[in-house]
């Protein structure tokens, strides 16, 4: 029996002029990995990459750089300070903002660890990037340690009060609306209990305190789960695609991809995070159809990206 045919997407796929070319389509990079976790940054750029980037970057710990090379030719690698673990450095974190000149959107976190590195690169991305930004994995587990809502920062330069004395007269902080730009954040339910405080198993207060999250910074939030519940300020979007065979290690990190894609390419963070989520659910669901349940996984859900977004096209 086929599976009834997906309901239809909540945004508009734009279509491609003719003469477009790869620069039309957005430069991403995304950010992430360490040794072991090789596999998770590589499904993300990939996914970007099948979700119609441009170009693909991505940047991992020098020492993990050949595995996350060799999934794919197409992915462009930047090698980046490693620790004696294979995790970011800290003198990775320095150069990051460098890295990213020319970039129209950036993923940041999966398989990246919360060592010093990464938690100094999280910071400088929340506050000196302002490109639309998608925080994942350990991006979220950073904010959660650096305490990111706590630190006095301007809505107008992005910086911590304490590095700009003319910032000290200046009203607003980090719970203003915007404050940090453009920026999508994906948890899980795990990974939002420790952003937000409330358990995993509250789904409905979860969604609330989310919501309440995005008033107060601006962000978008998607809840994932089944169903994956994207929020805004003042809305909230029920996915309908997606089955219970995506909880399985790496489909997440399929997902960022495809937002951090969609941002590249000039959606807004709601449009990209609702667009994103559906497609990424229809995925799944061809790759049920094919693989079933129990035997999908996520390299599967990555496969089936391209017939999921021709059926939008
Ligand atoms: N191929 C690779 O390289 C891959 C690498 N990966 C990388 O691994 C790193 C760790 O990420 P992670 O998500 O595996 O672990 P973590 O953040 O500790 O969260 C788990 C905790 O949250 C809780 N929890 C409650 N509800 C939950 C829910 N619905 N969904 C999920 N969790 C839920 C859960 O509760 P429990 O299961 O115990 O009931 C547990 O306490 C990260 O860098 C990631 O990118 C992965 O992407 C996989 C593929
Ligand atoms: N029961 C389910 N129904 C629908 N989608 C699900 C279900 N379980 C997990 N998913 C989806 O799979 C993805 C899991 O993400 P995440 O937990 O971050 O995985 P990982 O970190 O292993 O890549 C999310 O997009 C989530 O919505
Ligand atoms: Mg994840």
């Amino acid at each position: 029996m086929s599976p009834a045919l997906p309901s239809s997407a909540p945004v508009k796929l734009r279509s491609r002029a003719s003469d477009s070319h790869k620069g039309s389509f957005g430069r991403v990079m995304l950010i992430g990995g360490s040794r072991g976790m090789a596999g998770s940054i590589s499904l993300s750029s990939i996914a970007a990459l099948k979700s119609g980037s441009g170009l693909v970057s991505a940047a991992v710990p020098d020492g993990c750089l050949e595995t996350v090379a060799s999934f794919h030719p197409a992915i462009m690698t930047r090698p980046m300070a490693d620790d004696s673990r294979g995790r970011f450095a800290f003198e990775a974190a320095a150069c990051i903002v460098d890295e990213l000149a020319g970039v129209d959107a950036v993923g940041i976190g999966p398989g990246m660890t919360t060592a010093p590195g990464s938690l100094r690169m999280t910071e400088r991305l929340l506050h000196q990037v302002h490109v639309p930004r998608v925080f994942d994995a350990d991006a979220l587990n950073a904010l959660s340690i650096i305490g990111w809502r706590e630190q006095p920062v301007s809505c107008r330069t992005g910086k911590r009060r304490d590095e700009s004395e003319s910032d000290q007269q200046e009203s607003g902080g980090p719970e203003a609306a915007g404050c940090f730009g453009p920026l999508v954040l994906t948890p899980h339910p795990g990974e939002l209990q420790r952003l937000v405080g409330v358990p995993a198993g509250e789904r409905q207060q979860q969604i609330e305190a989310s919501q309440e999250l995005c008033r107060q910074t601006g962000v978008v939030v998607v809840v994932k789960g089944g169903p994956t519940v994207v929020v805004s300020a003042d809305d909230k979007y029920v996915n309908t695609t997606g089955n219970p065979g995506m909880a399985t290690g790496g489909s997440g990190d399929v997902l960022t991809g495809v937002i951090t894609s969609l941002l590249g390419q000039g959606y807004s963070c709601w449009d990209a995070a609702r667009l994103g989520v559906w497609v990424h659910g229809h995925a799944g669901d061809l790759a049920r159809q094919e693989h079933g349940i129990v035997s999908m996984t996520a390299l599967e859900i990555l496969q089936s990206l391209p017939a999921a977004w021709s059926g939008l096209t």
